[in-house]
């Protein structure tokens, strides 16, 4: 990926190939530098305030070693009543996980956060987006199997919508792309809040 929208150059704080590859489909020109922040959640943090500090935690690091440009960062979440569901460390968790979810409705939530050249009013623009993912109620057939796939351990919640565990998901309200890492229209209109060129933008 290539440098510069306009004169503006964009980077996006992110070690996720899945975020990469949606921004990469709004046809915006640029960089990839990932951050890498301590992701514990505070005492009694909310889960829309604790994706929001860490989107604007992840693009305060990229903009300090990045001056001059805009930084992209965001962070998902699954959030099941009132649990955060990070990502799984083994497949015994990955089943465990898939147990709770079967039958049951959960949030996705995505905190994303632009910071400013120069890192200034790193939190200006930012927002949360959230969507209801139902899942199906799921046999231990099905479980065992899917932890076995090996897709789960570097995704929130343990599953991948976009791959093998779209079997697992009976609906969805809301962004998909927002499930998969990167809400592609609230992105969007964060960029154009900010001024950043689009390229449908005019010169
Ligand atoms: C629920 C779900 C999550 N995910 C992914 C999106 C995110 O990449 C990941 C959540 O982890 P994050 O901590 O948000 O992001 P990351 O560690 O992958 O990348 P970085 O912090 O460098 O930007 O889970 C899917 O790809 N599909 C899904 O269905």
């Amino acid at each position: 990926m290539h440098t510069s929208v306009g004169q503006t150059r964009l980077v996006l704080a992110s070690a996720s190939p899945r975020r990469r590859e949606l921004l990469g489909q709004l046809g915006l020109a640029f960089d990839v530098s990932a951050a890498d922040i301590d992701e514990t959640p505070h005492q009694g943090e909310a889960a829309p305030a604790y994706v929001l500090r860490l989107a604007r935690e992840k693009a305060r690091a990229v903009a300090t070693r990045t001056p001059g440009a805009w930084v992209l960062a965001a962070d998902t979440t699954v959030v099941l009543g009132e649990e955060l569901l990070g990502k799984p460390h083994d497949e015994a968790e990955v089943r465990e996980m898939m147990g709770r979810l079967s039958g049951r409705t959960h949030e996705v939530q995505t905190g994303v956060a632009l910071a400013g050249p120069g890192g200034e009013h790193p939190g200006e623009y930012s927002t949360v987006v959230r969507t209801r993912v139902t899942f199906r109620p799921l046999s231990a057939g099905e479980i065992a199997w899917y932890a076995r796939t090996g897709e789960s351990l570097d995704k929130a919640g343990g599953y991948a919508i976009q791959g093998k565990g779209g079997f697992l998901v009976a609906g969805i309200e809301g962004s998909p792309t927002n499930v998969i890492g990167l809400p592609l229209g609230e992105t969007l209109e964060l960029l154009a809040r900010a001024g950043v060129p689009l390229p449908w933008s005019k010169p």
